[in-house]
């Protein structure tokens, strides 16, 4: 029942020897049992911010709270709730799916149990590889492996760096399966990644970091529906070369040299869109302004966030 976030974040900030400030005064509460994507563009500090939180880079000023233990003073209850894929596959090539697996829960002082291992390669398809050496794996296979690493010490919050750089289509859906799954078993889902359409699909909330600060967090729909706007193209039939008095109030404007007329307006009003539309189209009337067809589209998440990227540029 607790509403406390699992983790906190209080103004980190994180300056590379050199003095590279790779994360500047970041703060995020990350809610239990989310997916939270982290967007941004190369270098922006998505890995330094994942590295410090799982208390593998440390931080220069600033805490860390996992489930209300400091990452450095209580290190080790912080880190146990944790499971970190890395974006890389390092995998010893001769060991068996089994062998690493089980391994990895050593690591955190957990005692042996083999039926949660078997739970864990079971829910990632990869039972029936459990005796493979990893040099035998497929790629897709290789990547699960790292997940099953991540989870074998039984974490509340999982991170994946990169979850799907580099694999096909068809793997990045079995991917995001794999990773609704983990949610809904109730673990915490932080994914770093440079998909758009990747935090689109599965996000709960995003987050946008750029040149180390967190432009923006937000509710997926919620940013959608701020951010989103429509756009009504109509194509004439005879082209403008400017646009007439009559038309001024609809903030029109001449496109595909004029023979296009754009309307732009909010998502979030259907209402008043409506309204607006009938109203251009009424004007457009009086105007002799004939059209061929229209057409309207949506912003994706995609334009949303190459225009925050720029305009925070
Ligand atoms: N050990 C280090 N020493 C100095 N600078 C570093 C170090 N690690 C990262 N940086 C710099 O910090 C910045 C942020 O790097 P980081 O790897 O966190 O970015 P990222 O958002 O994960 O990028 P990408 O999407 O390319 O993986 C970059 O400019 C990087 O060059």
């Amino acid at each position: 029942m607790s509403e406390s976030p699992v983790i906190a974040v209080e103004r980190l900030s994180k300056a590379y020897a050199g003095g590279f400030e790779a994360l500047r005064e970041v703060n995020l509460e990350i809610r239990r049992g989310e997916i939270f994507a982290l967007l941004g563009p190369n270098g922006a500090g998505k890995t330094t911010l994942i590295s410090v939180i799982c208390g593998l880079v440390n931080a220069t000023s600033g805490r860390v709270l996992v489930d209300g233990h400091d990452n450095v003073r209580d290190f080790r209850a912080a880190r146990q709730r944790i499971g970190l894929v890395p974006q890389e596959l390092t995998n010893e090539a001769f060991v068996t799916v089994w062998d690493t697996v089980s391994f990895s829960r050593g690591l955190f002082g957990k005692g042996k149990d083999p039926a949660h291992i078997e739970a864990v390669l079971r829910s990632l398809s990869l039972w029936d590889k459990r005796h493979n050496r990893l040099i035998t794996l497929s790629g897709g296979m290789k990547r699960r492996v790292l997940i099953a690493k991540a989870l074998a010490h039984e974490p509340e919050i999982l991170f994946l760096d990169e979850p799907t750089a580099g694999v096909d289509v068809e793997l990045r859906r079995d991917m995001w399966e794999v990773v609704r799954q983990l949610r809904d078993s109730g673990v915490t889902i932080i994914l770093t990644t440079h998909y758009i359409e990747e935090a689109e699909e599965m996000a709960d909330r995003i987050g946008v970091i750029r040149r180390g600060e967190l432009v923006l967090v937000e509710e997926k729909h919620a940013l959608m529906r701020k951010l989103g706007s429509k756009e009504l193209t109509l194509h004439l039939r005879e082209p403008l070369a400017t646009l007439p008095d009559a038309l001024a109030r609809h903030g029109l404007a001449l496109a595909e040299e004029g023979h296009a007329l754009v309307y732009t307006y909010d998502a979030n009003e259907p209402d008043e869109d409506q309204a607006g539309i009938a109203e251009l189209l009424a004007d457009l009337e009086a105007a002799g302004i004939g059209f061929k067809d229209l057409h309207t589209r949506q912003s994706s998440l995609e334009e949303i966030f190459v225009s925050l990227v720029k305009e925070t540029a």
